[in-house]
């Protein structure tokens, strides 16, 4: 699905409109320190459950810090990837339909334009419900992610996902028997924690009893 053919490193540009690093000075206990940190996007995650067929709806994409990530745990620096050794597909994460924030609209109308762009389906804003908000990252980048729930039906679908413009996203369902696997099992798909996480709150709170029974 990622069909990538070329990886390579470079400097970050000054200009990023990702990633802003900084170095903060503080005093603490009349000492002066500072912590070398990131400033990203804040973002939204959303639990999405489709009822008519019980399935939990995700998305599979290629992540480049991802793959950044596992190779570098293995060599610690490279320049250009060996896509041999490390294979695309490695870099690829199985996590809940998420975007950033970078607009000025509200962040459960991001979340709904989120859900229609990645997953396909139409819903609107007062169908989708904010579960928690907590700081990810919070030795590098202390952003802020909300997360919400949102159960769709197969009449919700307007399109068949997979993003705007050159994203690569596939969606992906999963049976309540797979997500019980997936969270007793952990993060054999790269998932982040909040994908995770999110999946172990709808299994505490909203899976029909007989999904987590057994
Ligand atoms: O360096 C970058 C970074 C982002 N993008 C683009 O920016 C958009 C970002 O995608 P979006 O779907 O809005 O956000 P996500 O990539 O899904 O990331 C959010 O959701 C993730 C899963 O919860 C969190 O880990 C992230 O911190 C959070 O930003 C995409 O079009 C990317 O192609 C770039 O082109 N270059």
């Amino acid at each position: 699905m990622e069909n990538i053919t070329k990886v390579w490193l470079g400097p970050l540009p000054a200009d990023s409109p990702y990633v802003q690093p900084h170095r903060m000075y503080y005093v603490q206990n009349g000492v002066e320190k500072n912590w070398d940190l990131l400033k990203v996007h804040d973002s939204v995650a959303i639990i999405l459950y489709n009822t008519t067929r019980q399935k939990l709806v995700l998305v599979k994409q290629f992540r480049p810090a991802v793959y950044h990530g596992v190779i570098t745990t293995e060599l610690g620096t490279f320049d250009k990837a060996d896509l041999k050794a490390f294979p695309p597909a490695i870099g690829v994460t199985l996590e809940l339909c998420a975007g950033i924030v970078d607009k000025s609209k509200s962040w459960s109308e991001i979340a709904r334009e989120e859900v229609l762009e990645e997953c396909g389906y139409d819903v609107s804003v007062d169908r989708i419900e904010q579960v928690m908000v907590y700081r990810s990252g919070v030795g590098s980048s202390g952003a802020k992610q909300a997360m919400y729930y949102c159960e769709v039906t197969d009449a919700d679908k307007a399109n068949s996902g997979g993003g705007v413009e050159d994203e690569m996203i596939e969606v992906v369902e999963l049976s309540l028997p797979e997500v019980k696997r997936m969270v007793q099992q952990g993060a054999v798909n790269n998932s982040p924690p909040s994908c995770l996480m999110g999946l172990m709150w709808f299994l505490a709170n909203k899976a029909p009893a007989e999904a987590t029974s057994a």
